[in-house]
């Protein structure tokens, strides 16, 4: 495992929104946080990013993280793709990658995983389709190397086709590196996800395979209130 949550509890506005969560993220692939609106998944990635104010064990490459400011996490390998798909509309493609480069930034790897931002690199972001915004936004992450990213709802809003085209490119940097995703994209998560974690109520309401949840109807029903 390459990051570890052991009762970790985060009070907002005098409400308890994660109530005790302990999980852990596997050190390749996906791990996919999954649970219905409100629950809390958005709170945990900012409680693993210092962004949000968490009581509890955080262990990253079994280093304790806690209390630890956002900077020093980011410089420790921890990367971050926020839900609201963060280009800068007005910038190019090439404005936009070359401001998030830091030390070394890994040009060949971004134009590899996603050959459509090559090709666009005078297009300003903001004329970008939604799917290939969401390739930026990965693609600013991903040229500066981390050792754990953490991506919220990517396909959030987006076309069916895009959606898949999506999937692809997680599928893809999940082979460079590990990835805790919040995802309510199902389908999406049948296709990606190796290990599951679903919150409930502010706590952890289970853990294991994603093919296992996604394969038991009643389960699904259940944890996320969707049939499939
Ligand atoms: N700064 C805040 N102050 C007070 N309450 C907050 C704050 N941020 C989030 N919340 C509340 O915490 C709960 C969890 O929000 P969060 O965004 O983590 O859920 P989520 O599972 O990511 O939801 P969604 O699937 O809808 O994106 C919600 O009830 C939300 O209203």
């Amino acid at each position: 495992m390459i990051l570890s949550l052991k009762d970790v509890s985060v009070r907002l506005s005098g409400l308890h929104i994660l109530q005790g969560i302990s999980f852990d993220v596997a050190a390749s692939g996906i791990t996919v946080l999954l649970g219905r609106n409100g629950v809390g998944k958005t709170t945990t990635l900012r409680a693993i990013l210092g962004l949000a104010p968490a009581t509890g064990s955080l262990t990253f490459e079994g280093q304790s993280i806690a209390g630890q400011r956002t900077h020093r996490l980011v410089q420790s390998g921890l990367g971050y793709v926020p839900e609201d798909r963060c280009v800068f509309a007005g910038l190019t493609v090439a404005e936009n990658l070359r401001l998030a480069a830091l030390r070394e930034p890994n040009y060949d790897l971004v134009f590899e995983l996603f050959p459509v931002l090559k090709q666009r690199l005078s297009q300003t972001a903001g004329s970008l389709s939604g799917g290939q915004q969401q390739m930026l936004s990965l693609g600013r992450v991903l040229l500066n190397s981390h050792k754990l990213l953490l991506v919220d709802e990517p396909t959030k809003g987006l076309a069916p086709k895009v959606v898949t085209e999506v999937a692809v490119a997680l599928e893809l940097v999940s082979q460079r590196v590990p990835v805790l995703l919040v995802e309510q994209n199902l389908a999406v998560v049948r296709r990606l996800a190796a290990d599951a974690v679903v919150l409930a109520s502010g706590r952890v309401a289970w853990t294991g395979s994603a093919t296992t949840l996604l394969g038991d109807a009643s389960l699904t029903k259940s944890l996320l209130g969707v049939g499939h």
